[in-house]
């Protein structure tokens, strides 16, 4: 059976209105792609709960809460994902890749100039056009 995944995504702004973005490493799914930061849920997890323990592990920022904007669902054939999508606006800290992955603070007119995933395409819509 083709796998599904359950995946808490932060579209995290600064106070100049910028988008986090960071590159996925080459060798994972959808690999070389720019992304959302985020990570799979855990069981127990609330989507809340996995985006902040995620921006953590590999930006990061702390995290002080979340609001729900929208989900995502998308089969890229090998995988099928649901993205569960948050806003970030409330967080500390400066951020970094801690996995050794390129983060880049990007101005929204500017999003469109990036290589998503596929599933991305209605999120880029969603922050131009809230
Ligand atoms: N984080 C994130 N994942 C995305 C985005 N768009 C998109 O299609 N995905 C897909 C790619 C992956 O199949 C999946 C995220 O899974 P992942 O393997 O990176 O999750 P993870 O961070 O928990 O990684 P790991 O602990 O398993 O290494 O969601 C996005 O904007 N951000
Ligand atoms: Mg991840």
């Amino acid at each position: 059976m083709k796998k599904h995944i359950h995946v808490a995504v932060g579209v995290i702004e600064n106070s100049t209105n910028e988008i986090l973005l960071a590159k996925r490493h080459a060798h994972l799914h959808q690999g070389g792609k720019w992304e959302f930061p985020g990570g799979k849920v855990e069981a127990g997890e609330t989507t809340s709960q996995a985006l902040i323990r995620e921006l953590k592990e590999e930006v990061d920022l702390t995290v002080l809460n979340t609001t729900a904007l929208m989900q995502v669902q998308h089969d890229y054939g090998d995988k099928q994902v649901l993205l569960d999508i948050h806003w970030v606006k409330d967080f500390t800290g400066t951020a970094k890749g801690v996995e050794g992955q390129i983060v880049k603070w990007v101005a929204k007119q500017e999003l469109t100039q990036f290589d998503f995933p596929e599933a991305n395409k209605a999120i880029v819509a969603k922050i131009l056009a809230p």
